[in-house]
């Protein structure tokens, strides 16, 4: 795991975005098992991250209408419910998901505005609840296209987590995915952090 040399505090940068070239995560099935676990789990991450710590919390670093990439548009483009052409607004939620006050997991999830009818306008006020508790609570949730990918650790983290890395060249991993609530997309990236136990790897 890559050593971290200075821990200063959250930086406020919303939007911060994440611009990465996905794969199939049977593409890294070389990577260290514990990694994989983490990267390949078909689970609530936030339930999960509860599992390993004593305190788990949800701190957002922004949330608002915002354009989104091509990239990201595409990927719910995927969605057989979703029509690019006709759903031209997005929300976006950026959080930081913290382990006993260390931030482990960066999350960025765009949500059509299409989707955010009904029972799910709830997702627009989420604050600091957890986005999981709701997905992996609803009856009709649904999840496709896990992909992964890695990051420069020093021009994703020193942006949102104002870290330094004492390693040159340390990465990091993340996994999006497109859920599906009540047949409305939403896609949701989860980044691990330094301090997220994926990188303890096993004995
Ligand atoms: C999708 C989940 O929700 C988690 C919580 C998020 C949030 O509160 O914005 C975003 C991504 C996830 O890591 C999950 O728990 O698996």
């Amino acid at each position: 795991m890559p050593a971290i040399s200075h821990f200063q505090h959250f930086k406020q940068a919303f939007p911060l975005g994440v611009d990465a070239s996905w794969q199939a995560i049977e593409h890294y099935a070389e990577l260290d098992s514990s990694l994989y676990s983490w990267l390949a789990d078909a689970g609530s991450l936030t339930e999960r991250l509860m599992a390993n710590c004593q305190h788990f919390s949800v701190r957002v670093i922004g949330q608002d209408v915002l354009p989104v990439s091509d990239v990201e548009r595409q990927a719910l483009a995927d969605s057989k419910y979703f029509n690019p052409s006709a759903d031209t607004q997005y929300m976006v939620r950026e959080v930081l998901l913290c382990c006993d006050q260390q931030p482990w997991v960066f999350a960025r999830t765009v949500i059509p505005a299409s989707t955010l009818t009904g029972e799910e306008r709830q997702l627009a006020t989420l604050g600091e609840q957890p986005l999981g508790a709701t997905l992996f609570n609803a009856a009709s949730m649904t999840r496709q296209n896990l992909v992964v990918a890695s990051f420069s650790a020093n021009s994703l983290v020193s942006q949102v987590v104002h870290q330094r890395f004492d390693e040159e060249g340390a990465i990091l991993w993340g996994r999006r995915s497109l859920f599906h609530l009540s047949n409305k997309p939403l896609l949701v990236h989860e980044i691990f952090l330094p301090a997220a136990q994926a990188y303890q790897q096993n004995d």
